[in-house]
């Protein structure tokens, strides 16, 4: 367990607090928030030319409703083959995989196509994916909610401005993307992702071409959305700093999930605020669990190790 004093807002409780009320209240209870994204043995084997890849074996993942969740691994440990399954772009090999009341191994077309415009909204890496390059944000964010015919004219007008607003972008409604820096796109592209009210939003390394002040702004966005409009948040990201600013934040290895952090905030004896992290290793069902790779080489541990069934811990030893 590690303790850092950290004074600065946000303040983490309050903003999962405020998302979980928001969460429950668009739910119709407290009582949904439990697994609205649920993964379990998740397999995804992608054949080229003969060859397997095993892209996730076995994954199990549980979020609530309300939550906002970071997700880190390596380069390859198959981050972006969960987000597209869970964002309904690609379908798994096996095993479970349901957000809300969507089965979404088993979905058939039309099914697909409502779940992708009615229930998540999606952030890209690249700015350039995510916003048209001759609207206005303003009009970028108007039209989905023109293809949708959710909102028209002053409703859909209103509601624009007010997501442009939430996430710190006001000022560039009449600004085309070539006229706002990367980071003030992707702050419109947060605000347009959620324009017709999706119950969760994907984001895929949305700070990874941003430096870190403006990336920390994007952030923030993904914090207000989360917090304000109780949408489901998983971003996955490479930047350490943005795995500092979630509740919980789990790591993928190898198409598993290998070990997760969780955050929380306590009052100090001085009156200040303590964020308490605290890093567990992920048991699945089979009883299964990854040793972090710097135990693993620190006590050069290979191929078989022994394990000895203490009173409270399970010891593990060279083999
Ligand atoms: N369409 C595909 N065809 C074949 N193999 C694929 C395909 N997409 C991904 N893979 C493989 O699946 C594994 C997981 O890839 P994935 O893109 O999910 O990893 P990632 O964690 O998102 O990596 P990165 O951080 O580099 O984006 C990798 O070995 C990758 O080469």
């Amino acid at each position: 367990m590690s303790t850092t004093n950290e004074m600065t807002p946000p303040d983490l409780a309050t903003l999962q607090a405020r998302a979980a009320q928001r969460a429950a209240d668009r739910a119709g209870g407290a009582d949904r928030l439990r697994g609205h994204l649920v993964c379990d043995g998740l397999v995804r084997i992608y054949k080229t030319e003969g060859v397997e890849v095993v892209a996730l074996q076995g994954l199990d993942l549980v979020v609530d409703r309300g939550e906002l969740l970071a997700i880190v691994g390596a380069s390859g440990s198959g981050k972006s083959t969960l987000l597209n399954i869970l964002s309904g772009l690609d379908v798994p090999t096996a095993g479970i995989a349901r957000v809300g009341d969507y089965d979404l191994l088993t979905m058939k077309a039309g099914r697909r196509l409502s779940y992708r415009r009615r229930m998540v909204g999606f952030v890209w890496q690249q700015t350039g994916r995510n916003l048209l390059p001759y609207l206005t944000a303003l009009e970028n964010v108007l039209t989905p909610m023109k293809l949708a015919g959710t909102r028209s004219g002053r409703a859909a007008r209103q509601r624009a401005y007010e997501l442009l607003e939430m996430v710190g972008v006001g000022y560039c409604a009449d600004r085309r993307p070539d006229q706002m820096s990367g980071g003030e796109q992707q702050r419109v592209a947060v605000a347009l992702a959620v324009a017709n009210d999706p119950e969760v939003l994907f984001a895929d390394e949305p700070t990874g071409e941003l430096d870190e002040s403006t990336a920390a702004d994007v952030f923030t966005a993904l914090q207000t959305i989360n917090a304000e409009l109780g949408v489901t948040v998983v971003v996955v990201t490479h930047d350490p700093n943005v795995s500092t600013q979630v509740r919980r934040t789990v790591a993928i290895r190898d198409g598993r999930l290998a070990s997760e952090v969780r955050r929380s905030a306590r009052a100090t004896a001085d009156g200040g605020t303590e964020l308490v992290s605290e890093e567990y290793a992920v048991l699945d069902r089979a009883g299964r669990m990854q040793l972090p790779s710097s135990f693993v080489q620190e006590l050069e541990l290979k191929d078989r190790v022994k394990l000895n069934l203490e009173s409270d811990h399970v010891e593990v030893r060279r083999g």
